[in-house]
């Protein structure tokens, strides 16, 4: 389970969250959505332990993030949160495989079961075919479903998908957020979706609507 209680963040003199609170209960999946500007991606940055907020906590099961040093925060984010953005994020000068297997090689699993793992992964996605080729030269729609795969690879607990199809068609777009609750669901982890799409968010349980930085609204989901 991940909480942040009254979460405030500001950028210089530009505030980006203003006292947001958010709790995901373990096996949920969540549509944060809210207005350009409103705070979303700050917020899930704040999840992730990626940055830490002025004042407030999150708790990631039952261990306050902002209360780790940087090497203890990187490593509980390695173990337990998987993370995919809107331009898939992959490292451009390594392959596919190479990509999808690095966080479970981060944990010391050994190269060749990473590599098998990943592989299999790849293969549910459909994209087995683009294993060997650099992450530079695969389309944007197999580089999401590849992102996905290194985001959930690991087995991590919570989930954290910024725009995770905001640069995909609508084809594309619904082939990832299938993907992506599939693989979440039969993990039993918990998934956060930032998104702009009413038809991304009707994949998702619950929708939280974030508003000049704070939690103005949660509720179930957008019906299909
Ligand atoms: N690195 C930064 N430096 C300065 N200000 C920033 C930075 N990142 C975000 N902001 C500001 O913080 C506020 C919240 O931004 P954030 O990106 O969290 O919103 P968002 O809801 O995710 O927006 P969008 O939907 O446009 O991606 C905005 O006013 C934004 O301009």
């Amino acid at each position: 389970m991940i909480t942040a209680r009254d979460l405030t963040l500001s950028y210089g003199p530009t505030p980006a969250l203003r006292g947001a609170s958010l709790r995901l209960d373990p096996g949920t999946s969540t549509a944060l959505m809210g207005a350009s500007g409103s705070g979303k991606s700050s917020l899930l940055h704040c999840l992730a332990g990626v940055l830490v907020p002025d004042t407030g906590v999150v708790h990631l099961d039952g261990v306050e993030l902002s209360g780790l040093g940087d090497r203890d925060r990187s490593r509980l984010r390695l173990e337990r949160i998987g993370v995919v953005f809107q331009h898939g994020d992959l490292v451009p000068e390594m392959t596919v495989i190479e990509n999808v297997a690095l966080p479970l090689q981060l944990l010391g699993v050994k190269r060749a079961e990473a590599r098998r793992r990943a592989q299999d992964l790849l293969a549910e996605l459909g994209v087995a075919d683009v294993a060997h080729r650099r992450t530079s030269t695969v389309s944007g729609g197999q580089a999401q479903r590849a992102a996905v795969a290194r985001a959930v690879v690991h087995e991590p607990t919570v989930v954290l998908a910024d725009e995770p199809t905001g640069a995909l068609d609508s084809l594309n777009a619904e082939a990832v957020m299938d993907a992506l609750v599939m693989l979440v669901r039969r993990a039993g982890a918990t998934l956060l979706v930032v998104t702009h799409d009413n038809l991304v968010a009707s994949h998702l349980d619950r929708l939280v609507t974030l508003s000049d930085g704070v939690v103005v609204a949660s509720g179930q989901g957008a019906v299909r």
